[in-house]
C-alpha cells in the first residue's frame, strides 16, 4: 500500500510535463524579489523571516510569478529550519507551524490564481491562462545546511571534517518530514553544494518513506563541478539511483555555465533536467551583496532558453535576482518554440 502511494505521487512532475507539452516553467528568485519589494532580509533566516513579518508579501510574489507563467512555485522555506527558528527565539511548539505555513502561503497563492483565472482576471496579460487552467505545482523548498549557517557556505560546500553524513541527516530529518506532510506536491532540494548533502537528502527520503517526490538541484561556479568541487556526474548519479528523486538539475548558477552542465547531467541520468540559473551576478558573501559580472544582462539569459531546451532541460526558471519579467520571457520563449520530444 505504501508503495502505491509513492508510485502515484511520483508521477506529479511527469504529469505536469505531459500537460504542458513537454516543458514547464519554474518560478524566479523568491528572496531577491521580496527584497526588491522592500523586505529587509539581512537576517540568518533570509526569506523565511517574512514568514513571521510579512506573509502577505510572500503570497504576492508567488502570485506575480504565477501571473508571469510559472507552473511551479517554491515555498519560502529555503532558509527556514527548526534550528534557525529556535535560535531566533520562536517557541519550540510554533517552529513546525512556521515551516508548514510556508507551503500554505504558496497554496493560497495558487488558489487565488486559479480563482482569478476562472473569472478571466488575467486575460489581458496572458491568453493561455484564459484558454485553459494552467497546472501549478507547489514545491516545498529545502536549502542546504550551508544556507542555515548563513555564512555563504552554500556557495562553497566546504563544511569541514566535523560535518558528517549523519550530522547532515540529523539536521534535516524533521524539517523534511514536516514539509513532506504540509500539502506540497513535491520537495525542491535547492542549491545543493556537495555530494555528501545530496546523499543525506536521498537517505532521508528513503528512511522516512517520504510520500511526495523531490528534485535535486545543485549549484556550480565553474560550469564543470558543483561548488564544492565534487563532480556533477557524481552528484547527478545520487539522484539517478534514488527512485523518489524525479528530476535533477542546476540552480543559482550563472547562465553562461548552464549548457555544459545540462550535457554532463544528460550523460548520467534519463530523469527530467531542471535549470533555474541566477541573473549572472555573483553573490559576495563577505559584503552580503550581489555584484555584476560578465554576461549578466536579462536579454542574454532569455536568449539561452531555446538552447537549454534543446540540450535536454525540460523545466526552466530563474533563481536569485531574476524577476517576474524573466519568467514571463522564459514562458514566452518556451511556448513560442516547438522542441523535439525527449
Ligand atoms: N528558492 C530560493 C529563492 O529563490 C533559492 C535561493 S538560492 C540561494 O529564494
Ligand atoms: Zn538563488
Amino acid at each position: 500500500m505504501v508503495l502505491e502511494t509513492v508510485e502515484s505521487s511520483s508521477s506529479v512532475l511527469a504529469d505536469l510535463l505531459r500537460q504542458c507539452g513537454g516543458s514547464a516553467v519554474i518560478d524566479g528568485g523568491l528572496a531577491t524579489e521580496l527584497e526588491r519589494h522592500g523586505a529587509d532580509l539581512n537576517d540568518p533566516l533570509w526569506s523565511a523571516k517574512c514568514l513571521m513579518t510579512s506573509p502577505h508579501l510572500i503570497r504576492r510574489v508567488h502570485l506575480d510569478y504565477l501571473e508571469a507563467g510559472a507552473n511551479i512555485i517554491a515555498s519560502a522555506s529555503y532558509q527556514a529550519t527548526l534550528q534557525g527558528f529556535e535560535a531566533k527565539g520562536v517557541p519550540k511548539e510554533e517552529c513546525e507551524g512556521l515551516l508548514r505555513r510556508s507551503v500554505e502561503i504558496a497554496r493560497e497563492a495558487r488558489d487565488i490564481f486559479n480563482d482569478r483565472a476562472s473569472k478571466g482576471f488575467w486575460d489581458v496579460h496572458n491568453e493561455d491562462v484564459k484558454a485553459s487552467r494552467r497546472p501549478v505545482l507547489v514545491a516545498a523548498s529545502v536549502g542546504s545546511y550551508g544556507a542555515y549557517l548563513a555564512d555563504g557556505s552554500e556557495y562553497s560546500g566546504l563544511y569541514g571534517d566535523k560535518v558528517s553524513l549523519e550530522t547532515l541527516k540529523d539536521f534535516h530529518r524533521r524539517r523534511i518530514q514536516v514539509l513532506a506532510d504540509s500539502g506540497a506536491d513535491l520537495i525542491a532540494f535547492e542549491t545543493i553544494p556537495n555530494k555528501l548533502e545530496a546523499q543525506a537528502f536521498a537517505e532521508i527520503m528513503e528512511e522516512e518513506n517520504i510520500k511526495i517526490p523531490a528534485w535535486f538541484s545543485f549549484n556550480s561556479k565553474d560550469g564543470v563541478n558543483v561548488v564544492s568541487g565534487d563532480s556533477i556526474a557524481d552528484c547527478a548519479s545520487i539522484a539517478d539511483s534514488c527512485e523518489r528523486i524525479v528530476a535533477v538539475g542546476i540552480n543559482c548558477t550563472p547562465p553562461r555555465f548552464i549548457h555544459g552542465l545540462i550535457q554532463s547531467i544528460r550523460e548520467t541520468t534519463k530523469k527530467p533536467i531542471l535549470i533555474y540559473p541566477n541573473s549572472g551576478e555573483t553573490y559576495d558573501a563577505d559584503r552580503k551583496q550581489w555584484v555584476p559580472s560578465e554576461g549578466s544582462v536579462h536579454e542574454d539569459f532569455v536568449s539561452y532558453v531555446g538552447k537549454w531546451r534543446e540540450a535536454g532541460a525540460s523545466l526552466i526558471g530563474g533563481c536569485c535576482r531574476t524577476t517576474p519579467n524573466t519568467i514571463r520571457a522564459i514562458s514566452k520563449a518556451l511556448s513560442a518554440k516547438s522542441f523535439p520530444a525527449d
